[in-house]
């Protein structure tokens, strides 16, 4: 079994984190929850709907898992377009939305004529990370976001998410092989190891040494 989680429990607006090493189950959990792949036994549940029975709660959550859920022959602007249609914005939501991206995006993704597919793997982040923000959701996944992005993007998405979670209700659940980021940004983080939580920490001093001794770090 790659996966063992008997029960979590993630409260709605919490910031819950996810750690572990590499095959530890992280991505496969976030898979699960999006009902991308099924778990042999037991359920995933959002606001008690349970995911691989209907559809409704596809439009509460905002995922990047990774560039297969971009739309890679279009531009980053038409991806955009596509999405506020599909989410029924109007022009001036999507502009108010992207210009929140303005500092990460670094004049690097807007207005460039490049299809997604020829972006560096920063930037195809950058464009999963805005388009799961999009149309208002009330969860958001995000796998490994600070991966592949330079010092200074890094941070500018870490400011870009505590300040989702200070004005925003969003349920945030962030892997992260960055343990800096990830116990800065989250009230909570769940250690995976084989598939299994071996660590459940909610207290905010605890985390960092706990983190570190496990790590060796
Ligand atoms: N499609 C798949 N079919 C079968 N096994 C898979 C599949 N995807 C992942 N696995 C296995 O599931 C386990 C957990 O992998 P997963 O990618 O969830 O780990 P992770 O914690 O996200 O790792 P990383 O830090 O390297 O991203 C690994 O043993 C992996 O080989």
């Amino acid at each position: 079994m790659v996966l063992d989680v008997p029960n979590l429990f993630i409260p709605k607006a919490e910031c819950f984190g996810l750690v572990g090493n590499n095959g530890a189950g992280k991505t496969t959990l976030f898979r699960i929850i999006l009902d991308l792949v099924r778990a042999t036994s037991g359920k995933v549940t959002i606001d008690e709907e349970d995911v691989s029975q209907s559809e409704d709660w596809k439009w509460k959550v905002g995922a990047y898992l990774d560039e297969h859920m971009l739309l890679s022959y279009l531009t980053p602007d038409e991806y955009f377009e596509a999405l506020r249609k599909m989410y029924r914005m109007s022009d001036a939501d999507l502009s108010l939305h992207l210009e929140r991206f303005h500092e990460l995006f670094n004049d690097e993704i807007l207005g460039k004529k490049k299809y997604i597919r020829d972006l560096s793997k920063g930037n195809l982040k950058k464009v999963g990370i805005a388009a799961a923000l999009m149309g208002n959701p009330e969860v958001v996944l995000l796998d490994e976001p600070f991966e592949n992005l330079d010092p200074s993007s890094q941070n500018r998405l870490k400011k870009l998410i505590l300040n989702e979670i200070e004005k925003s209700q969003i349920t945030f659940l962030i892997s992260s092989h960055d343990l800096n980021h990830v116990t800065e940004i989250c009230e909570r983080i769940v250690l995976l190891e084989k598939g299994v939580v071996i660590k459940d920490i909610k207290e905010k001093e605890l985390m960092v040494n706990e983190l570190n001794e496990y790590f060796g770090t």
